[in-house]
């Protein structure tokens, strides 16, 4: 029986997995594609930016793939690999703090996905504006050094002498895999899939030990705060908020990204940050949708207490109040 290609999409926080897994999914809608999402936080934002071409659409939330929920990729794709649905292949996206080597160890040590599922490469996102930042956490080290291939995204953020030193600093780390420099992940699927690139031996050089199982710790110091707000926002507040919330805690938040509910708007507003850098754009219209704002940061030393306040002030009814 051939085996299905399974892709693993992974990057730091931001780097851009995500605008790839929609070129690919795009580019490729006449396939049957699963695909399986992971995200740090509680409130997945990226299932719902996915573009709808596929059905099989599986979220694994609240918790590292890497950790607290691999049992649950290994479920995942075994009830789809159980289910009567015939698959042309398996993507999935890791979560941005993911280190990648405990997802390769359940594809080559588990019996059934072993079996079944051929790991096809590990294609790694890399944003060439932070990554040098980025480098300071392991797991943004681990996502480069066991990819088969690299996307170093981000080009039009950085000069194109940045840009060499950035390509040096990778190929140090990963000398054997081939680097692509793209804008919003901008490469041909036909140079990102069925590549036939992944080799446990390469792996195993760089880490003997990856077939062993032990837990991966994460940097405690990062933590996750999502919010959700009901009351409609004001726009014209909201961006005030987020800009002055970047010059402040910039350093520290890694990574937010938000679907919001403006007022009197028929679509909603989707916006993403990294760091000080962001950006924001209308996203799919609300319908008949409930309407909610559901915004995710992720950093150091976020207080909640004060995120929830900044937004609260956003609410077109406090303000009401406060004028
Ligand atoms: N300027 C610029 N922005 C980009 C590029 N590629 C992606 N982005 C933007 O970067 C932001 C993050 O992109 P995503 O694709 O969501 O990144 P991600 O890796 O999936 O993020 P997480 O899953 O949260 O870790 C979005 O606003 C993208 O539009 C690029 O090449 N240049």
């Amino acid at each position: 029986m051939k085996k299905l290609n399974a892709t693993i999409l992974t990057g730091f926080l931001g780097a851009g997995k995500t605008t790839l897994l929609n070129r690919l999914l795009t580019e490729r809608h006449e396939e049957r594609i699963a695909v399986v999402i992971n995200e740090f936080g509680e409130v997945g934002i990226d299932g719902k930016l996915v573009i709808e071409t596929t059905e099989d659409v599986v979220e694994l939330n609240n918790g590292c793939i890497c950790c607290t929920v691999r049992d649950d990729l290994i479920g995942a794709l075994r009830n789809l690999l159980a289910s009567d649905r015939v698959f042309d292949r398996i993507v999935i996206e890791t979560s941005g703090l993911a280190d990648p080597a405990p997802v390769i160890q359940s594809f080559v040590l588990d019996e059934v996905l072993s079996s079944h599922v051929q790991l096809d490469a590990i294609v790694t996102v890399v944003d060439a504006r932070h990554v040098e930042q980025q480098l300071g956490q392991d797991e943004a080290v681990e996502q480069i050094s066991f990819a088969d291939l690299i996307l170093l995204n981000k080009t039009d953020l950085v000069s194109v002498d940045e840009l060499g030193v950035t390509e040096r600093r990778v190929r140090q780390l990963n000398p054997l895999a081939r680097v692509v420099h793209t804008k919003d992940c901008a490469v041909p699927m036909s140079a990102v899939l069925d590549l036939g690139a992944f080799d446990l031996k390469n792996i195993l050089s760089i880490d003997p030990a990856i077939l062993e199982d032990h837990e991966h710790e994460h940097d405690q110091s990062i933590s996750c705060v999502a919010l959700r707000q009901t009351e409609p926002l004001d726009p014209a507040a909201f961006n005030s908020w987020l800009n002055r919330l970047v010059q402040a805690r910039g350093a520290d938040i890694l990574r937010m990204k938000g679907v919001v509910n403006f007022a009197g708007e028929a679509r909603r507003y989707v916006f993403h940050g990294v760091h000080m850098t962001l950006d924001g754009r209308p996203g799919k219209p609300w319908m008949g949708d409930p309407r909610l704002s559901e915004i995710v940061f992720i950093g150091r030393n976020l207080d909640e207490a004060e995120l929830r306040r900044g937004l609260e002030s956003c609410a077109l009814p406090a303000l009401a109040v406060a004028t």
